[in-house]
């Protein structure tokens, strides 16, 4: 699959609804509640980060979730998209892009929303093909005047802005036209994750799903 064809798929994904839940879970029997939860409240697309031994359990078992698209967060080697494919991830996110994952994603046909920042890391991205980009880490780089400045130059590009991003700023980040939608951790805190307080996060899932795009 190539790099154009990926950003295409990310993109349809990030147009789903305006916040990407990021999700850090450290036990996988969480998961299918979490999940649920998430989908219910109005978000589809989730990002399990590869950081914690359950996450690629709790990929298998969000996989399952009717309506949702589970994607593998931390995707940093050409192995993390391997298992995480073979878990049942639809998509990979990394913080960054290298060769080595541009030729893995490409290989095995699993799209890839790579991370970018400055100008530079944002033109290495378009020469490989990807248009649609995780910026990352958004509010330590700038925020969004930052994103705000590379529409300037760099208009054909757009964005999914993560990394300190909530309630409070994302809307700064969503009025901007070259985002498309935030990813954030807000919407599955650790307590209520662990509490398997669902009923809190579908009520924060619904809030997100409520911020309005540019
Ligand atoms: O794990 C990854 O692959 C990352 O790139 C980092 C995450 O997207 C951010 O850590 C989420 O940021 P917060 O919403 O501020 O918690």
């Amino acid at each position: 699959m190539t790099p154009n064809e990926q950003s295409r798929q990310t993109k349809e994904l990030c147009g789903l609804a305006p916040v990407i839940p990021v999700i850090v879970i450290k036990d996988a029997a969480k998961a299918e509640g979490l999940a649920t939860a998430l989908v219910s409240g109005g978000l589809p697309v989730l990002e399990i980060t590869l950081r914690t031994p359950a996450a690629l359990d709790a990929i298998r078992a969000m996989a399952k979730v009717a309506g949702g698209h589970v994607g593998a967060g931390t995707v940093l080697t050409a192995d993390d998209a391997k298992r995480a494919q073979d878990a049942g991830a639809t998509f990979a996110v990394s913080p960054g892009l290298t060769d080595t994952l541009i030729t893995a994603c490409s290989d095995i046909g699993l799209p890839l929303l790579p991370g970018a920042v400055t100008a530079s890391e944002v033109m290495a991205a378009m020469d490989a093909g990807y248009d649609m980009l995780k910026f990352f880490p958004a509010e330590a780089a700038g925020g969004a005047p930052v994103l705000k400045s590379l529409a300037g130059p760099l208009p054909q590009v757009t964005f999914c802005p993560t990394g300190g991003v909530s309630t409070a700023n994302a809307r700064d980040y969503l009025s901007l036209p070259n985002v498309i939608c935030v990813g954030g951790s807000w919407v599955a805190g650790d307590a209520d994750v662990e509490a398997g307080n669902w009923s809190e996060i579908e009520a924060k899932a619904r809030e997100a799903a409520g911020l309005a795009r540019a």
